[in-house]
């Protein structure tokens, strides 16, 4: 499978007198998980939105591929979509499907499939109105594989879940993007798909405060590491061999813009004796704060 490249470009929405979104761009790449992080209330369900052309851009673009939504020709077999959603509570979860399937063109066979993709096969006769909140996030799941897409657009899809629920959720969504489809998730904790997503981009009040890789925005959140060692000699050497670090004492050494793996890897390699190994700086948490609560 090859998705599509999302990208979203000087995005403005305002409704009314509130600018929900303002001059927002960023992209999502095939094959990776994309984590669109924010505060409540900071833009990424209009954002998303108007990726869906569910919400019209005052001003600015979102692609899916080479066209906006609207322009697709089968839209379902592009990109699926996990919204907050309301489902019917007397249908049943296969019936559920069976509404939903001539519209993206998905015969009853496939509805079957979606299900057992999201695991609920022993749940299709079931009643909605009597389902956990996970098992609805999993039912709005298979509704967005119904027309079987090369991109997923999910808001919040760990609202709701328990940790068996977030675990399944990122094994899905890691699996669907090592296949090389496209993910664009949103969530207000980091934490929550720390585990999840290759790329960052952190919006707040509506702009754009940050977009790298994940391990980029890790390496702002440790930006140095201590090595505490008794081999005074060897440290020396591997300070003068190593530009970013330096002595603080004959023992130890801060490597700057390092973290644990990187310098315990060197230390190794240097055959280093090691009593102590301390990132310094911010966590992954407080730098996310940071970055949301930072004036625009
Ligand atoms: N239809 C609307 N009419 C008026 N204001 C809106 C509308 N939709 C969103 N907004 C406002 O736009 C801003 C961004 O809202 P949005 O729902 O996109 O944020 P969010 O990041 O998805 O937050 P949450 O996690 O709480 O859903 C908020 O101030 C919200 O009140």
């Amino acid at each position: 499978m090859e998705g599509p490249r999302i990208a979203i470009a000087g995005l403005t929405k305002r409704f009314g007198t509130v600018t929900a979104v303002e001059d927002v761009s960023f992209a999502a790449e095939p094959g990776r998980v994309t984590g669109f992080l924010g505060p409540n209330g900071a833009g990424k369900s209009t954002t998303l939105r108007a990726l869906l052309g569910l919400v019209a851009p005052t001003a600015g673009s979102a692609r899916i591929g080479d066209h906006a939504y609207a322009e697709l020709e089968r839209p379902a077999a592009v990109v699926g979509a996990l919204l907050e959603g309301a489902f019917h509570p007397g249908r049943t979860a296969r019936a559920h499907l069976r509404t939903v399937a001539p519209l993206v063109d998905a015969d009853d066979a496939r509805c079957d499939d979606a299900l057992a993709m999201v695991g609920m096969s022993d749940a299709a006769n079931r009643r909605v109105g009597g389902f956990s909140m996970g098992m609805r996030q999993r039912l709005g799941l298979a509704t967005a594989l119904l027309g079987e897409p090369t991109a997923l657009v999910l808001d919040e899809p760990a609202n709701g879940l328990d940790p068996a629920g977030i675990t399944w959720m990122r094994g899905f969504v890691r699996d669907f993007a090592a296949r090389g489809g496209t993910v664009l998730l949103s969530s207000h904790l980091l934490g929550e798909v720390e585990q999840t997503v290759d790329d960052v981009v952190v919006i707040a009040q509506g702009r754009i405060r940050h977009a790298s890789s994940l391990a980029e925005l890790r390496r702002l959140a440790h930006p140095a590491t201590t090595l505490v060692s008794p081999d005074a000699d060897r440290l020396a050497r591997l300070a003068d061999d190593w530009p970013g670090s330096r002595l603080t004492s004959p023992h130890e050494l801060v490597v700057a813009h390092a973290d644990a793996a990187e310098v315990g890897a060197r230390a190794f390699a240097a055959g280093l004796e090691v009593h102590g190994l301390a990132e310094s700086g911010e966590t992954l948490e407080q730098v996310f704060l940071r970055l949301t609560e930072e004036a625009a």
